[in-house]
């Protein structure tokens, strides 16, 4: 699909969708369950990818009209799996699942889509193969297909911490159902570290107890999961919220406001701080969970993104439209996304006048210059760069059109529908 959008104003009032990173955990948390009712889940592509490990580990993820999942765990003990899991384009899945497949008595095979399958895996490889497992990519090259034997009996382990913390969510989840647990050491500093601060929470949430060390993180073993009540609720999604309010912050002439924004781990809240300091009119009443904001004279800033990956598409565009430059640091990370996103986002905008520069670790956006010009760019398969070139496209002069914009599905799928609530001029081409 194709979608064309012209200049527009947007005004009104968005819902949040689930958050991503919260329902994954959520899922396999349950999975690793006897059994457990998870409201509110997001249900997207990268969530679906998730639910579907579960069941093929024995467990049964079922999803009510009403949207809640009704989840059958296989309690700590995953089977073997009867078909190769197909992470899609889900790095979380991949991560997290690879983990819980090595405590199964056997071998499972994970895949996934062209993207995904370029991503970096041999960090966690590395560590499992250190434990009693065994894991290997099939090309030898750190990158899925990956087949992974278990069964994992525990013990410590030492991984880097500046390629994805993932892998220490995935180690966390399946170290709690060890029989040793797990001792993690962080051979370097760590990246994206609130999605940690999430996972300990989930953790909590589910009656496991995961905490920090001088080294890094421990789990002991033998732990179950079981959520209060027997029921989990999802908050609201911070990354896909940067959309609206940024929308909202660039083109929001009647005022937006976000409903479902309530404080959570999620390091991507720093969104809110990110679009004021850069000159919106922006009030979060935390306790409503409500964010209203409208258009104003942006400038540019500098933005550390070394918590907060997902983030970087959303601000690049805001830079865009900002007057001056916008210096997006610690940044290296954000190349091993579902694209190289540093580069994406440099190229795609350049394409609609904006220029950049671009080194290794960081991306300066050179605001204000011109007006931003309609283009045809490319969603590069890639969720986050489909969403924050439609944010460019409504303050573009002329039509701005994006290739195989379909991919928002992936965390975000009523996300061009939200944007024609919030009065968007746009169309979709098949
Ligand atoms: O654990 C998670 O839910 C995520 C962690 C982050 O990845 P890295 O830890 O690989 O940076 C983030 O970019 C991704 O979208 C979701
Ligand atoms: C990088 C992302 O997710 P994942 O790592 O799960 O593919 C994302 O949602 O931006």
């Amino acid at each position: 699909m194709n979608v064309t959008i012209a200049p527009s104003s947007v005004a009104g009032t968005a819902r949040a969708p689930p958050s991503k990173s919260y329902t994954h955990r959520a899922i396999l948390a349950a999975g690793y369950a006897d059994e457990a009712i998870v409201r509110d889940a997001l249900w997207s592509a990268d969530t679906r990818a998730t639910a579907r490990a579960v069941d093929l580990f024995g467990g049964d993820v079922d999803r009510r009209e009403n949207g809640t999942l009704e989840i059958e765990g296989f309690d700590g003990r995953p089977e073997v799996p009867a078909d190769v899991i197909d992470c899609a384009n889900s790095g979380t899945t991949m991560r997290l699942v690879t983990a819980a497949a090595a405590l199964a008595d056997g071998t499972s095979v994970l895949t996934g889509d062209e993207s995904l399958r370029s991503r970096p895996q041999g960090p966690l490889l590395e560590a499992l193969g250190d434990l009693s497992a065994t894991a290997y990519s099939t090309r030898g090259n750190g990158q899925a297909p990956l087949v992974v034997t278990g069964p994992l009996a525990g013990g410590d382990v030492s991984i880097p911490g500046d390629v994805s913390s993932q892998y220490i969510t995935a180690l966390l989840m399946a170290g709690a159902v060890t029989e040793d647990g797990l001792e993690i050491e962080l051979e370097t500093e760590l990246k994206s570290a609130p999605y940690v601060d999430i996972t300990l929470e989930v953790l909590a949430d589910f009656g496991v107890e995961a905490r920090t060390t001088d080294a890094g993180f421990a789990v002991d073993g033998g732990q179950s999961y079981a959520p209060a009540g027997g029921e989990y609720a999802v908050p609201g999604d911070f990354s896909s919220i940067s959309y609206p309010l940024a929308a909202g912050a660039i083109a929001g002439e009647g005022g937006v406001r976000i409903e479902g924004a309530q404080p959570s781990a999620q390091g991507d809240s720093a969104i809110v701080d990110i679009v004021e300091r850069m000159g919106a009119d922006v009030d979060w009443d935390r306790e409503a969970g409500t964010i209203d904001v409208s258009r104003a004279f942006l400038s540019g800033i500098e933005v550390d993104v070394e918590d907060t990956p997902d983030l970087l598409p959303t601000i690049a565009t805001l830079g865009a439209v900002a007057d001056g430059d916008t210096h997006i640091t610690n940044a290296e990370h954000v190349r091993y996304k579902e694209t190289d996103r540093v580069s994406a986002m440099a190229e795609e905008l350049g394409k609609m006048g904006v220029e950049t520069t671009e080194e290794r670790d960081s991306l300066t956006v050179h605001g204000g210059s011109s007006e931003l010009e309609g283009a045809t760019v490319r969603g590069r398969a890639d969720h986050r760069i489909i969403m924050a070139l439609a944010l460019a496209g409504l303050v573009a002069d002329g039509e701005t059109t994006i290739e195989g914009a379909d991919h928002v599905d992936v965390s975000f799928p009523g996300f061009f529908g939200l944007l024609e609530e919030l009065g968007a001029d746009l169309e979709r081409r098949e």
